[in-house]
């Protein structure tokens, strides 16, 4: 049995992923603090997305360790049991429900099953409405409460997705692109709504967006070629030469 113990809240050692003979994770080694919000960047291939694959389960890796919250091995558990764990994950596109209110999305999350349960049938009580002003306060949702999610803006939604996924209550969140097609004011609110979040949870985001990364204002990884390239504040990064001339002086 497997008895390894980490202090990182994910720990990632040496892992690879091929398809079909093609590394698209090449020995990677990342290690996430508790608390941490941490900003993921590498040109299109370097291996982002494999990385959050693996980290939920939907890939299994060839080799290495994935360790979440000291000791479980998320290479063992399929992608229900590691959600349950505490891994809450944002995909780039928005999977809102656009015929229901902002307040219905967030009551469906917040009700667990979105398949059994309806919204009507979720018993509100006062705890919970508490938490749903929380989570519409942070996510910039309290005046759209009651309009349709089709009604929103892309950026809109992106938030309340970020929210739906705040209700699952994890302890780490992937979010990937959230700022892709977003206007730059919204994309300067999304910096901070994030960092709203990070004072409870830990984060980590994969973006393109160096106007944002750079709000973020966090450690940065950079991914090449499946594995770390450089690690550091967003200005160390921006001076490495390999990091300019693989990903940012393009
Ligand atoms: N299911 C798959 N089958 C075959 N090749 C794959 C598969 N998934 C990813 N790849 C390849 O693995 C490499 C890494 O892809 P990945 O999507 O992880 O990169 P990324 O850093 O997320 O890129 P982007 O910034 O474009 O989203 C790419 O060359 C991709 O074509």
């Amino acid at each position: 049995m497997d008895l390894r113990t980490t202090p990182a809240l994910l720990y990632l050692d040496a892992v690879s992923v091929s398809f079909d003979g093609f590394k698209a994770l090449n020995g990677l080694s990342l290690t996430i603090a508790p608390g941490e919000m941490r900003a993921i960047i590498g040109p299109n291939g370097a291996g982002k997305t494999t990385m959050m694959d693996v980290i939920t389960g939907k890939t299994r890796p060839d080799e290495g360790e994935v360790l979440f919250d000291g000791s479980h091995d998320l290479t063992a558990l399929d992608e229900a049991s590691i959600a349950v764990l505490g891994i809450g994950r944002k995909f780039q596109k928005p999977t809102v429900f656009d015929s229901h209110t902002v307040e219905d999305n967030l009551r469906l999350a917040l009700a667990g099953d979105r398949r059994a349960r309806t919204a009507v049938a979720w018993r509100e009580t006062a705890a919970a409405r508490e938490r749903m002003s929380s989570i519409l306060e942070t996510i910039r949702l309290t005046a759209a409460r009651s309009r349709l999610a089709g009604n929103l803006s892309h950026g809109q939604k992106q938030w309340l997705e970020i929210g739906m996924l705040l209700a699952q209550d994890p302890k780490l969140l992937l979010v990937d692109e959230p700022v892709a097609g977003m206007t730059d004011a919204e994309t300067h609110q999304t910096a901070e709504l994030l960092r709203t979040i990070n004072v409870e949870k830990t984060v980590v985001v994969v973006e393109h967006d160096m106007t944002f990364v750079r709000a973020l204002g966090v450690k940065v990884t950079v991914l090449h070629e499946g594995r770390v390239l450089a690690e550091g504040s967003i200005d160390q990064v921006s001076e490495n030469e390999r990091v300019v001339e693989v990903y940012l002086g393009r």
